[in-house]
């Protein structure tokens, strides 16, 4: 194998590197490049004199240029486009610009310019750092994991994405690799994982989006999305070199469609270390605001009526955890499935066999003789309207990626029957939001409690200024990525996803009126925290933890990646005699 360039000492979490390599070499490799911030001894003794401007500044004063040109850029893909190179120059630098700015940035480099990035992948294409696995291709799959360079125990996640289901906008082909480069970015900035220790696959098995296979630009394989037999094959290739290649990772599984989503978790989930970030880390940041939600009316969740607008991957993780949490209130499964009515896009999830449901929705379905005596405007679809209207749900969960189906008449009448109705616009990016919040405070006269998958700023209604939660997965899968390394988790229970909500509910207090029922994204490092250590906790108790938890605050916090320069030592006595 190649000499690497770097060696991160074990022990101290990046904060001492070994050097391997000298001279103009060191700028090129993101990690350990500091650009002006070499100080001219450092520059005199890594061979740099001459390669850099002559003033030194320091990471305070990089961090004031680099903010400086980030707010200059003049749209939110060029300031995407500028956090890239910046990522691609200095890994540091970039952290730290990102960790000190989190609420202002994380809408670039995640929800929602993201989307519109993907969408433009093939015109801005410059490299990143991902593995692109092509199903024409599939004996190279391992081969290709292993041309990242890293070794069986230097990767903590695989963050993989086929692109079938991007967000809300589909069907993304290869671009959807940066959905699984802007989660790192979280999993780092938010939950301290080292960003070496990540990788980004793109499984390529084609695309069905037109629009990109009649593009000369499209990167991708140009041909239909691979279906059945062959993809499963692939997958299960993909999982078996995993393993392979590195068997302490926790596979991720990002933006797959309704039809493999809930699928592949089922086939892996009691195999391997794995979790679908869209099924459970969804469920567990909604069940948290639920569950903030409801104590703050002074209620149990067994008490609700709730209705799930788009029965699809995160619609029915929603749904399958919040079950488990009203069994734990002490009702059978039964018992709690009965007060969840879902949706889809061919009306309410019914035992009618002719709709030809999920067999995930299944469990939902409702008997349709019990619809029977129902008001409704169309027998043949029974809608959003018709189940408010004859249900008087107390929560209505949005994850269609329809905007606007939480309409005014909808909303009006669920808050006619319900004081403070619970009402959850997820889908992203912003312009799928079922209801922005300024409406439906309005449409409620303020008594709504609100939570959005996307950010959305304040809105103050009748002298009230109402905070808007978001509720999306990023307050959940930094922190569970983080308490399944430092306890080397061999599997992600679900005991351990609802340990997640609990953490995170357990940092909401709502006191006035107008509070959010979530942690802000700005708490994002200590809400990941909490969650790491909640979730590590919960899998020593499940009997899945590799490693004992002696201290787990501690064990966390030292494990948590700080975007600071690393002290550099060098490889050998004559660090000058080295070159790549
Ligand atoms: N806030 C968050 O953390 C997250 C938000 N989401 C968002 O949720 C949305 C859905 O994502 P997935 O579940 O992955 O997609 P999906 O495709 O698996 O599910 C969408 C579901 O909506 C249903 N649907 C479509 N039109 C409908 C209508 N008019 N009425 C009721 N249901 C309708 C579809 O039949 C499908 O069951 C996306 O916009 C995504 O961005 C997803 C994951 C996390
Ligand atoms: C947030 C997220 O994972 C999604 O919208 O798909
Ligand atoms: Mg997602």
């Amino acid at each position: 194998m190649a000499k690497r360039p770097y060696d991160v000492l074990p022990g101290d979490h990046g904060a001492r590197i070994r050097v391997n390599i000298h001279g103009s070499y060191i700028l090129r490799v993101p990690r350990l490049n500091r650009g002006t911030a070499f100080t001219h001894d450092e520059r005199v003794q890594l061979g740099l004199e001459g390669l850099l401007p002559e003033r030194v500044t320091p990471l305070e004063g990089q961090l004031h240029r680099a903010y400086t040109r980030f707010l200059r850029a003049a749209t939110p893909l060029e300031k995407y486009a500028y956090l890239q190179g910046l990522r691609d120059r200095n890994t540091v630098l970039f952290y730290r610009l990102l960790s000190e700015h989190l609420d202002e940035i994380m809408p670039i480099v995640y929800t929602p310019t993201i989307g519109d990035a993907i969408q433009e992948f093939s015109l801005w294409f410059q490299q990143v750092n991902a593995v692109f696995l092509a199903i024409d291709a599939p004996d190279r799959i391992e081969a290709s994991l292993r041309a990242s360079g890293k070794g069986p125990d230097d990767i903590d996640m695989l963050i993989v994405t086929d692109s079938e289901g991007i967000l809300g906008i589909g069907d993304q082909g290869v671009g959807g690799v940066l959905i699984c480069i802007g989660k790192k970015s979280l999993y780092t900035a938010a939950g301290g994982v080292d960003p070496d220790r990540m990788l980004p696959v793109v499984l390529d098995v084609g695309t069905d989006n037109l629009k990109l296979l009649n593009d000369d630009l499209y990167l991708g394989l140009r041909h239909a999305r691979v279906r059945g037999e062959r993809y499963d094959a692939f997958v299960d290739a993909f999982v078996q070199a995993a393993q392979a290649v590195f068997p302490h990772a926790m596979v991720h599984w990002e933006d797959f469609g309704a039809s493999n989503a809930h699928r592949i978790l089922n086939r892996y989930r009691d195999e391997l270390c794995t979790f679908n970030d869209d099924v459970q880390g969804t469920a567990a940041v909604v069940a948290a605001a639920v569950m903030a939600g409801v104590s703050a009316k002074g209620e149990r969740l067994r008490d609700q009526r709730i209705v799930i607008s788009g029965a699809g991957t995160a619609g029915i993780g929603v749904a399958d955890l919040l079950v488990d949490l009203m069994v734990s209130e002490g009702l059978t499964p039964e018992e709690a499935r009965s007060l969840f009515w879902a949706t889809s896009s061919r009306g309410l999830v019914t035992d009618d066999p002719h709709l030809r449901f999920r067999d995930f929705q299944r469990p939902y379905a409702r008997v349709v003789a019990e619809t029977d005596g129902w008001t409704v405007d169309e027998p043949a679809r029974i809608g959003l309207a018709d189940i408010v209207r004859n249900v008087h749900p107390t929560v209505l969960i949005g994850t269609s990626g329809q905007p606007g189906l939480f309409s005014e008449a909808v909303v009006r009448d669920m808050a006619a029957h319900v004081d403070r109705p619970l009402i959850f616009p997820l889908s992203n990016p912003t312009v799928l939001a079922e209801a922005t919040p300024g409406q439906l405070i309005e449409w409620t006269d303020g008594r709504a409690l609100i939570a959005t998958g996307s950010p959305f700023g304040p809105v103050t209604h009748e002298g009230v200024t109402y905070t808007v939660a978001q509720a999306n997965n990023a307050l959940v899968f930094p922190g569970l990525g983080l308490g399944v390394a430092v306890c080397r988790a061999s599997r992600v229970t679900d005991h351990m996803i609802a340990a997640a909500a609990r953490a995170v509910a357990s940092l909401v207090h709502l006191r006035t009126p107008g509070q959010s029922l979530l942690p802000s994204v700005r708490d994002l490092r200590r809400v990941s925290a909490t969650v790491a250590i909640a979730v590590a906790r919960q899998a020593e108790l499940d009997g899945v933890a590799g490693v004992p938890l002696t201290d787990p605050v501690q064990q966390v916090f030292d494990r948590m990646w700080q975007p600071v320069y690393p002290e550099l030592l060098f490889g050998d006595d004559d660090p000058t005699s080295q070159v790549l």
